[in-house]
């Protein structure tokens, strides 16, 4: 089985939505961090778009040991082999190519690698994959493509991510093959920026509430 999917489902079904976020140094990590666990998040995807990222990855694995903290926005094995480094406990990228799965089957941290079209979700299954993010969803389909496809590819499910908020958040969680959905609308950067943690919180509290 290429994907660690038992690990994968644990993660991901601890909540509805798995925060995509971008930090600018490891303290303000850590602090988000702390927010969102506040709210009921626990697991959380910070994105490797910042220098910042890796070294967040692994205060925030130290300092708040409640947090499942995750790598995304990885593109490359170079960049999958310095997340598992940096103690990410699950891997997310956009997309997939040979040369990522090649590594992630090599690794011991779980893998959740994006497609977006109905051959791509075909060469996943032939890769033994079975949770897929669903990249950008909004943008390509969103709820109803997931709808659509059901049918023909049974055996997947989707951590759907890309232009989803709290006002189609529920279109996506109603749907018997979505786990969770990612998204960064509970980070929002104003409130990163200036130190808002009771806002992050409560934007966690209101989406740890909603039914998966
Ligand atoms: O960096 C990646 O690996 C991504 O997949 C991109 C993120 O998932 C989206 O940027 C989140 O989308 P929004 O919630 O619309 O902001």
């Amino acid at each position: 089985m290429a994907q660690n999917t038992k690990r994968l489902l644990e993660i991901l079904t601890a909540q509805p939505v798995v925060p995509v976020v971008a930090v600018s140094t490891a303290a303000e990590g850590v602090d988000l961090a702390r927010a969102l666990v506040a709210g009921g998040i626990r697991s959380i995807e910070v994105t490797l778009r910042t220098p910042a990222a890796l070294d967040a990855i692994r205060a925030i694995s130290e300092a708040v040991p409640e947090a499942i903290c995750g790598a995304g926005t990885v593109l490359t094995p170079k960049q999958l082999d310095q997340a598992e480094a940096a103690g990410a406990k699950f891997i997310v990228s956009p997309g997939a190519t040979m040369e990522l799965l090649d590594a992630a089957r090599s690794s011991s941290v779980p893998m959740l690698p994006g497609s977006a079209t109905a051959s791509e979700l075909m060469a996943m299954i032939e890769e033994g994959y079975e949770i897929l993010k669903f990249f950008p969803a909004q943008q390509i389909g969103g709820a109803a493509f997931l709808r659509s496809i059901a049918p023909v590819f049974p055996s997947l499910r989707f951590c759907p991510t890309g232009g989803i908020s709290i006002d189609n958040v529920r279109d996506y969680l109603s749907l018997p093959n979505v786990i969770c959905v990612g998204g960064s609308w509970l980070a929002p950067k104003a409130a990163v920026a200036a130190g808002d943690w009771d806002t992050v919180t409560r934007l966690a509290r209101e989406a740890a509430a909603l039914s998966a």
